[in-house]
């Protein structure tokens, strides 16, 4: 048995139960995925709705999350322009090109779900300038090209980077970890933003064919901007798809493997996929916010009992990702 966590506020001390005991009453057939206000001014419900969220769905929203619109929309902009690209354009940046998994998806070039025969969006994929590992290397197409891409990319890489570094100490704390858990293990994190682009599905509904199979993410979170097109469905526990439609001034954050690793399942990574059937393109931003490469994804002692064994075998958080990289790339080399 695991001791329950006091957390400090202003308005007095409450007490969080260990995650072990929540799961037993965390249904999971939500029907709806919450929203979670960064601004709320209590700390301690606002990582208690965190934990709530990450115990039985898996994804949340989050409303002031503090990055300007404007830097939103010169990146959707960016992505616009990369994708009207010539095809050859793209394709001299091609992902299969770069060992750190960096650069241009075509369509097709990617499949997330083996059960499909690949997915129907195109995709560009940056890293860190400065990550450290296997992971680093960037591709841009040339400035002449494409001026000012490069520069508009990484502005919107280090906010959105900044934000994630400010959703780990509630992490943590809704974990019952101190503050500073993860702090040591995100100094030059294997961070990858994609700009995504989905074109829209005509003909007969299939589920073979998505703008992106049913997939978890790899990583801790993934902190996605949607552009105005719904696309994205999210699985519940009764095996019901769940809609995940844009709503404005938010970015959609859902747990992926990492965490689930090192929750032992406690929280859950939970299966997404998106088809857009709108008749309008569609444009979207992931991060995928891991941890620095050599972290090993050991267990948390809270989430580990005697009926609750570790259910994952310890690998460091860069090897994970490389390895399910090259699984989702390979049909397409
Ligand atoms: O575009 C979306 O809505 C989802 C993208 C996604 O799930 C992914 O890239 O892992
Ligand atoms: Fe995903």
């Amino acid at each position: 048995m695991v001791a329950s966590t006091l957390l400090s506020t202003g308005n007095g001390t409450r007490v969080l139960p260990p995650p072990t005991e929540l799961i037993i009453e965390g249904a999971s057939a939500f029907e709806a995925i919450p929203i979670i206000d960064l601004a709320q001014e209590n700390r301690t419900l606002l990582v208690e709705k965190i934990r709530e969220a990450c115990l039985k769905v898996g994804f949340l929203y989050i409303k002031n999350h503090g990055i300007p619109q404007s830097t939103i929309n010169a990146t959707l902009n960016e992505a616009h322009r990369f994708f009207d690209l010539p095809l050859t354009s793209k394709q001299a940046l091609d992902i299969h090109l770069s060992p750190a998994f960096k650069g241009y998806t075509a369509l097709l070039g990617e499949n997330s779900d083996p059960a499909n025969r690949g997915d129907l969006h195109e995709g560009f994929d940056v890293g860190s300038e400065s990550e450290q590992g296997e992971m680093r290397g960037n591709v841009w197409p040339p400035e002449t090209e494409l001026p000012g891409f490069k520069e508009k990319v990484m502005e919107y890489y280090d906010a959105v980077l900044s934000l994630g570094r400010r959703l780990f100490p509630l992490f943590a704390l809704s974990l019952s970890l101190p503050e500073d858990f993860f702090d040591d293990k995100i100094l030059h994190p294997a961070a990858i933003m994609r700009l995504l682009h989905y074109p829209s599905q005509t003909g007969p509904t299939d589920d073979r064919i998505l703008g992106i199979g049913a997939h978890t993410d790899y990583e801790c979170f993934t902190l996605l901007y949607q552009d105005i097109v719904p696309a994205l469905q999210v699985l519940n526990a009764a095996g019901k798809w769940v809609s995940a439609p844009p709503i404005e001034g938010t970015f959609v954050c859902n747990l992926g493997d990492q965490f689930a690793r090192w929750t032992n399942d406690v929280y859950v990574s939970t299966v997404h996929r998106a088809i857009n059937r709108t008749g309008q393109e569609r444009y979207s931003i992931p991060f995928f916010f891991g941890t620095d490469y050599d972290v090993k994804l050991e267990a948390l002692p809270s989430c580990v009992s005697e009926d609750r064994p570790a259910r994952y075998e310890v690998v460091t958080a860069g090897e994970y990702v490389k390895s399910r990289l090259e699984e989702t790339y390979a049909q397409s080399k």
